[in-house]
């Protein structure tokens, strides 16, 4: 494996391998890696010649009140796990490498789909998104490029920029690994104290409650809205960013719980921002 900092010999390499002809996986990450971050790299290793992962966390897409410089880093830690799961070159460049003097580019998806939930509450996060995300496809030429339905409003996000500007490249929706107990795996998990890390578990507790009510038959997207956001209201510990019951393409609103429904929140556990949903087909 490969660890490469500059974005124009990183753009080399990729360059010269598609010239040979070979199929290119990217997997996108913040570092920090968990299994989460393992099943997408995984999935991109059985289905490419090459995998690269980006190991960049973007301050772009930080508010600034985040935790951009609180972001957990170990990319020693990081390199040893990608290269045990196959990953051909990682690609951690420095910030003024994607982002030197005078930068001045941004794309955008404007509209409905990035102006609520995650991109209500974090103005500005999504064009970070696209801009790093954008950058990272022309830096890398993968013909795929893999995602966690964890970020499900994210990968939505990506898929419009991809359709809207002909970038050609597959975009992959991969599932929630989740820990023994129902908690996502986050990177910003190692920010709970152990008591916060109980709390924690209210959220996935309430989405399942969620969609337990639709499995016996509630069709009012209103009503399974209010009882997941009740439950969670009425847990310790936490506090309720938003709550969604929306279509799972577009992330539109719906007047009957129907076809593909993302059942979405986001809350703060203390100080900790944490997001989670369930996608399932009515
Ligand atoms: N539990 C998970 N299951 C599947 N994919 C995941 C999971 N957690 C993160 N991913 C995906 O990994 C990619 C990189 O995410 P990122 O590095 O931001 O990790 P993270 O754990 O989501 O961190 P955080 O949410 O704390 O920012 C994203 O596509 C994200 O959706
Ligand atoms: C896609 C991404 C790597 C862009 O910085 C980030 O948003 C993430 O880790 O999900
Ligand atoms: N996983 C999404 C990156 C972020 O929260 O900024």
């Amino acid at each position: 494996m490969e660890v490469i900092k500059r974005t124009a010999e990183m753009q080399e390499i990729s360059l010269r391998l598609k010239r040979e002809g070979r199929i290119i996986g990217l997997v996108p990450t913040m570092g920090y890696l968990h299994d989460g971050h393992l099943s997408l790299i995984k999935k991109a290793r059985r289905e490419n010649d090459i995998v690269i992962m980006s190991n960049f966390v973007n301050p772009l897409q930080f508010g600034p009140k985040e935790d951009f410089a609180t972001y957990p880093r170990d990319l020693d830690r990081d390199n040893k796990s990608a290269e045990s799961v196959g990953v051909d070159y990682v690609f951690a460049p420095a910030n003024e490498e994607m982002y030197p003097q005078g930068y001045d580019t941004y794309v955008e998806v404007k509209g409905p789909i990035t102006e609520k939930m995650c991109g209500k509450s974090r103005p500005g996060h999504f064009k970070g998104v696209t801009t790093v995300v954008l950058k990272l496809f022309l830096i890398t030429q993968p013909d795929r490029a893999y995602f966690g339905q964890k970020d499900a409003q994210q990968a939505i996000v990506i898929r419009k920029m991809v359709t809207d500007l002909n970038v050609p490249v597959k975009i992959i929706t991969c599932p929630i690994v989740r820990e023994e107990d129902g908690l996502a795996l986050s990177s910003r998990n190692t920010y709970l104290s152990s008591e916060e890390r109980l709390q924690a578990l209210a959220l996935p507790r309430a989405l399942s409650a969620g969609r337990d009510m639709i499995m016996k038959g509630e069709t009012d997207p209103q009503k399974v809205r209010l009882h997941i956001k009740q439950m969670l209201e009425s847990s310790p510990g936490i506090r309720v960013d938003y709550v969604v019951v929306v279509d799972g393409d577009n992330l539109s609103d719906l007047s009957a719980i129907k076809g593909k429904v993302l059942l979405a929140a986001a809350v703060y556990v203390g100080k900790t921002r944490l997001i989670d949903n369930i996608d399932l087909e009515v």
